[in-house]
C-alpha cells in the first residue's frame, strides 16, 4: 500500500488528523525511564502503546536520536510501529536535501535503511535534490514550503516575480514534481493566513502542520485554512506538547489525554 494510501484509510480508521512527534530527549524523561537500558526506545514505546488509536502518522525526529548515537533506538522504534500498528505511516522527519548523488543515498537512507512510509526534505536545492526521493513512487516526500518558525518570513516570503517565495515553491511542487502523486508539503500550524493561500495553489495535497502545542498553532484557525473539501487533507503534528505532557511516570497516559483533546478539538472544525 503506498503510502498516501495508507494515509487515507487512518484518517478514517483513527478519526484523527493527529500526528505524534517522536522528539525523545533524555533531560525530560521521567527520572524513572532516563536509567533504563534502551531508555529511548523504551519511553517512545510507552507514548506508542498509549496513543495508537487516536493518530494518523507518528514522526521521529532523526537529531534526537543520532545526537545521542541513537540510531539504533531510532530502528527499533519504527519496527516497532511496523509489527504493532503497521496502519500507522511514520514520516522520518530529516530534512535532508543535497546535490543528487547525495540526496540518493539519504533517500537510500529513509526508504532502504529505515524503511519509513515518508520523509521531510527541503526543496530548496532544486529538482535533482529531490527526485531521488519523488522516484519512490509508493513513499511520501514531505517539502519545506512555509516553516512553523519565526524566521519562516526570513528568506521563505522574499518576492519572487511579484509573489513570496514560499508560494512559488508550493506552485512548483504541485504542478512539475507531484507526478507520482506522492508529494506533501510543510506548512506551520503558526501561519493560517498563509496556509490558506498555500491550500488555494495546490489542491488537495496534504499538508503536514507542525506548531500546534509548543509553539502555540490555534486550531480553529489551522483547520479552517488548510482542509481539504472532505474534511481532511492535514497532518497536525505535535511533539513537546504531548511527550512530555507530565514529567512523571504517568506520561504516557497524560500524553494519551493530550492527544484526545486535541483530536477533539480539531474534529470540532473539520465539518
Ligand atoms: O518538518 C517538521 O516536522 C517541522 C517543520 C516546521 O516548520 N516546524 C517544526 O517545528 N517542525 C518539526 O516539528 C516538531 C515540532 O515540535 P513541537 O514544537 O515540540 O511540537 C520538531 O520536531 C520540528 O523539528
Amino acid at each position: 500500500m503506498s503510502f498516501i494510501e495508507k494515509l487515507n484509510s487512518i484518517w478514517e480508521e483513527n478519526d484523527s488528523l493527529v500526528c505524534v512527534g517522536l522528539d525523545p530527549d533524555l533531560e525530560r524523561f521521567p527520572k524513572s525511564i532516563r536509567d533504563v537500558p534502551d531508555a529511548i526506545f523504551q519511553f517512545n514505546k510507552r507514548i506508542i502503546d498509549a496513543t495508537h488509536d487516536l493518530v494518523c502518522a507518528y514522526k521521529p525526529q532523526i537529531a534526537y536520536f543520532s545526537a545521542e548515537s541513537a540510531e539504533d533506538q531510532l530502528t527499533k522504534t519504527i519496527q516497532y510501529i511496523q509489527s504493532e500498528y503497521p496502519s500507522i505511516p511514520i514520516i522520518l522527519d530529516s530534512k535532508r536535501g543535497d546535490i543528487g548523488s547525495t540526496a540518493n543515498k539519504y533517500a537510500v537512507e529513509a526508504f532502504e535503511r529505515f524503511k519509513v512510509d515518508a520523509v521531510t526534505i527541503n526543496p530548496y536545492m532544486g529538482y535533482d535534490s529531490a527526485e531521488p526521493f519523488l522516484s519512490y513512487q509508493d513513499k511520501g516526500t514531505v517539502l519545506l514550503c512555509r516553516t512553523s518558525n519565526s524566521g519562516a518570513s526570513d528568506i521563505q516570503d522574499l518576492i519572487v516575480d511579484g509573489v513570496p517565495l514560499y508560494q512559488k515553491v508550493a506552485t512548483l511542487i504541485s504542478d512539475k514534481w507531484n507526478y507520482n502523486n506522492n508529494c506533501l508539503l510543510v506548512v506551520g500550524a503558526t501561519w493560517p493566513s498563509q496556509m490558506a493561500k498555500v491550500r488555494s495553489l495546490v489542491g488537495d495535497m496534504p499538508f503536514l502542520v507542525p506548531g500546534v502545542g509548543a509553539q502555540g498553532g490555534d486550531i480553529e484557525a489551522l483547520v479552517k485554512a488548510g482542509k481539504t473539501a472532505n474534511g481532511k487533507g492535514l497532518i497536525i503534528s505535535s511533539s513537546r506538547g504531548v511527550i512530555y505532557a507530565s514529567g512523571e511516570d504517568d506520561f504516557d497516559s497524560k500524553a494519551r489525554e493530550v492527544v484526545l483533546k486535541l483530536r477533539s478539538q480539531i474534529n470540532l472544525h473539520r465539518k
